[in-house]
């Protein structure tokens, strides 16, 4: 929801070994998806291991708005009976996205090529947040939009009466636009052709060839060439939603930098396109044991083992950076434990998330006594080993839980406390972090 309530300030002390096992919640990104493509289906969709989490919950009240039937059965478990393609109703109330640049983003794009028109706004953060990557495509498809300055929401999207089918290239290397003009593609006539240079989070290819749609994918010396057959007929589907890389990536950060840990992370997606974080930590010398990997709900999952380690600072391969986008953040902290520097380029992308994470990052880390350099694209950490960083500093988290979390984890391992100005927009994609990290044993409270 577009209002963020009072701030809720944390701490996190220096905290004895932690032990047990981390049920970490559903991946954000196949949660929205599989509420909006179920929307966009023929029939009943059942989800199982929905994320629960704020950006989850405003995507399913905005597909209620566009006239889907979305129900809440049980924790996770939730049905969508959809309106088809190009069956989206006109929407009596504006749609706020609350601080989800994916929910606003996916939701534009599908609703871009039906002749009805819809109004979108969020909260502080992602009212900051450039929506021109979208609107650029979406215009193409024949779409009018009509934001703030510099495209900002809120904004007005005039769907397409007639729409023409698209071949677009993706400027920045971005799964919610490459996303959103699939979307789109859905409710054109004819062949959608969306190009990428670099391979983004691939779940909405996935799951579309999941519901019914023909859509093939080519790598190229272009890059990944996607081709969608416009019109498809959708049909719902039962999805298994498997736990989330990018919340796993707190508690096994945690472990990794507090001295005797050891945790079990099950049930964790392994999707190439999303684990880079976990070949990083590997070659900083992370002691992370991949065990019984298997598919579920059409994606690849292990259960993770995790012992603390002595790690090592290393160059991070910038073509890495989509496959860990969001995992920059936590990745800073567990460098600011490490010996030696780690190098992360190519990261430009981070500067336009819920806050400028370059910079909220650099900031926080210096306040708790790490040495930090940093331009547009890079962000370099001095890593000043186990146990050596002082802390004793309040970060501030500018609306974005990724930032939150990540400094409650260096508080875990500092020699003084760190507090967060505010850990509310922890509860957009990951509401139980603060009973899953004291169940292992972390000293985490409200301030
Ligand atoms: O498509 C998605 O589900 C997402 C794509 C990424 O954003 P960009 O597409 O802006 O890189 C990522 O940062 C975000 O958390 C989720
Ligand atoms: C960038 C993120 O999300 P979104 O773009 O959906 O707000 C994130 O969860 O780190």
């Amino acid at each position: 929801m577009s209002g963020h309530g009072d701030p809720v300030p944390m701490i996190a002390r220096k905290s004895a070994a932690l032990k047990g096992v981390a049920e970490v919640p559903g991946d954000k990104s196949i949660s929205h998806r599989a509420l909006i493509l179920g929307a966009l289906s023929v029939g009943k969709t059942e989800i199982t291991g929905l994320l629960e989490g704020q950006d989850v919950l405003d995507t399913a009240k905005a597909m209620r708005a566009f006239g889907a039937t979305v129900t809440q059965h049980g924790p996770g478990a939730w049905t969508v009976e959809g309106v088809g393609v190009g069956g989206f109703a006109e929407p009596e109330q504006v749609i706020d996205c609350g601080n989800s640049g994916t929910g606003v983003r996916l939701i534009m794009g599908c609703m871009a090529t039906s002749p009805i028109t819809a109004t979108f706004t969020g909260d502080a953060s992602l009212r900051k947040r450039p929506m021109g990557r979208v609107t650029d495509p979406i215009a193409l498809f024949g779409a009018h939009s009509y934001g703030r300055r510099g495209g900002r929401l809120p904004m007005t999207i005039v769907g397409a009466p007639d729409p023409v089918p698209v071949t677009y290239t993706v400027p920045m290397p971005s799964a919610q636009v490459k996303s959103a003009v699939l979307l789109a593609g859905l409710n054109a006539p004819g062949q959608t052709v969306v190009i990428e240079k670099e391979a983004t989070r691939d779940h909405t290819e996935r799951m579309l060839r999941g519901f019914g749609a023909e859509i093939s994918v080519e790598e190229t010396p272009e890059g990944r060439v996607i081709t969608l057959q416009g019109q498809p007929e959708l049909t719902g589907q039962t999805v298994a939603v498997p736990r989330d890389p990018s919340s796993a990536a707190f508690p096994v950060c945690a472990a990794l930098i507090v001295p005797g840990s050891e945790i079990f992370v099950p049930g964790v997606s392994q999707n190439p396109t999303r684990n880079g974080l976990f070949t990083t930590l590997v070659e900083m010398g992370a002691d992370i044991a991949f065990e019984n990997p298997r598919e579920e709900g059409g994606e690849p999952v292990a259960d993770l083992c995790v012992r603390y380690s002595a790690l090592k600072g290393i160059e991070v391969p910038p073509e890495r950076a989509a496959s860990m986008i969001d995992e920059y953040p936590v990745l800073s902290v567990v460098a600011a434990c490490a010996t030696g520097t780690t190098v992360m380029r190519g990261v430009k992308e981070l500067r336009v998330k819920e806050s400028d994470r370059i910079d909220a990052m650099a900031r926080g880390l210096e306040a708790c006594g790490v040495s930090i350099e940093e331009d547009q694209d890079t962000l370099i950490v001095h890593g000043l080993g186990a146990g050596n960083v002082p802390g004793g500093a309040t970060c501030a988290t500018h609306i974005d839980h990724r930032i939150a979390m990540s400094f409650l984890v260096l508080g875990l391992a500092a020699q003084q406390p760190i507090s967060v100005d505010d850990g509310s927009p922890i509860a957009t994609s990951f509401p139980v972090f603060e009973d899953l990290m004291r169940g292992l044993g972390a000293q985490i409270e409200r301030a």
